[in-house]
């Protein structure tokens, strides 16, 4: 079966984009990783699957899955591509949209510099919100936050701040990003056991009250050039410890984004871009990389 897609970016975050309004897509979790896989497939960090909604004010549906072929429930970089592939597509002329995504409607508007802002929705900070099992470890305010003690296995103990933007973050502040373990430590982090549906870890540079240096080892697809929804929890964890004032400039490997907070809602904005389109047989693309998925020692 062919598909059409879109390949897109937004600060670096790359997609692959499937219009599931005019073709038919069954997304599996499998087609998800032979997709997102850069070696046998396209290359991405996410799928986005747009589809007819089911919330009768919502536009569209979009449908997040990470290149490991998990579903998940928000993608910050990926809804900002979303506004800009709905309108190259001509799927609707309407801004701002609304879009329906597993845990609600995310309302998106595109400006006219071509940047678009996403409002993100609400935050919650309660190990139960991630879920996120506190039970025996050690913790201490900071500011409006609480930080939670996390020990992990290559003997290292973060300081980490809770915060769910309907996806999981565990947000934690070094003293130099460029330094900071996130390739040995985020794993440790992203796959702790305290975390029943795995965990997105940033780690935070803060270079002033309305600035910082971001990275984000994700859930499911490693560290990527930016993370939109990593982008808003570091945001909120820094104003709740009393470090940062709203907006924040936030500088990430692959480009600026911009986070402001009204104490409720977060809202972001950033770029979105196409970087090419074509067709891929989606059948024979997983069948080349179960080859690759067999030869796995
Ligand atoms: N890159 C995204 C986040 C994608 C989902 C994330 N890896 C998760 O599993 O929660 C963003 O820009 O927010």
């Amino acid at each position: 079966m062919i598909w059409n897609f879109t390949k897109m970016q937004g600060a670096g975050n790359d997609f692959v984009v499937l219009d599931g309004v005019r073709q038919r897509i069954e997304m599996t979790p499998e087609r998800a990783r032979a997709l997102g896989d850069r070696h046998f497939g396209i290359g991405a960090d996410q799928i986005l699957l747009v589809e007819t909604p089911s919330h009768p004010e919502a536009d569209f549906r979009y449908r997040i899955f990470n290149c490991d072929g998990s579903e998940v429930e928000h993608c910050g970089n990926g809804a900002r591509c979303f506004v800009r592939f709905v309108h190259e597509q001509k799927l609707s002329g309407r801004n701002p949209l609304k879009a329906e995504i597993a845990t609600g409607l995310l309302v998106l508007d595109q400006g006219a510099d071509g940047e678009v802002r996403v409002d993100m929705g609400q935050t919650r900070y309660e190990p139960e919100a991630l879920p996120f099992d506190a039970q025996g470890l050690a913790s201490r305010p900071c500011g409006d936050d609480t930080l939670w003690t996390l020990p992990l296995p290559d003997g290292s103990s973060p300081e980490i701040s809770l915060v769910a933007i309907s996806n999981p973050h565990a947000v934690q502040v070094v003293d130099d990003v460029d330094a900071a373990p996130v390739a040995t430590q985020g794993p440790l982090i992203e796959s702790h056991p305290r975390f029943a549906h795995r965990v997105n870890a940033g780690y935070m540079q803060v270079l002033g009250r309305n600035e910082i240096k971001l990275r984000v080892y994700e859930r499911g697809a490693g560290e990527t050039l930016a993370c939109g929804t990593g982008a808003c929890a570091a945001v909120a964890a820094g104003i709740r410890r009393g470090l940062l004032d709203s907006p924040v400039r936030v500088r990430t490997r692959g480009g600026l984004l911009t986070v402001a907070w009204d104490g409720q809602h977060l809202s972001m904005q950033g770029p979105a871009v196409t970087v090419f389109q074509g067709q891929v047989d989606i059948d024979a693309l997983t069948a080349s990389f179960n080859t690759k998925e067999a030869a796995r020692p």
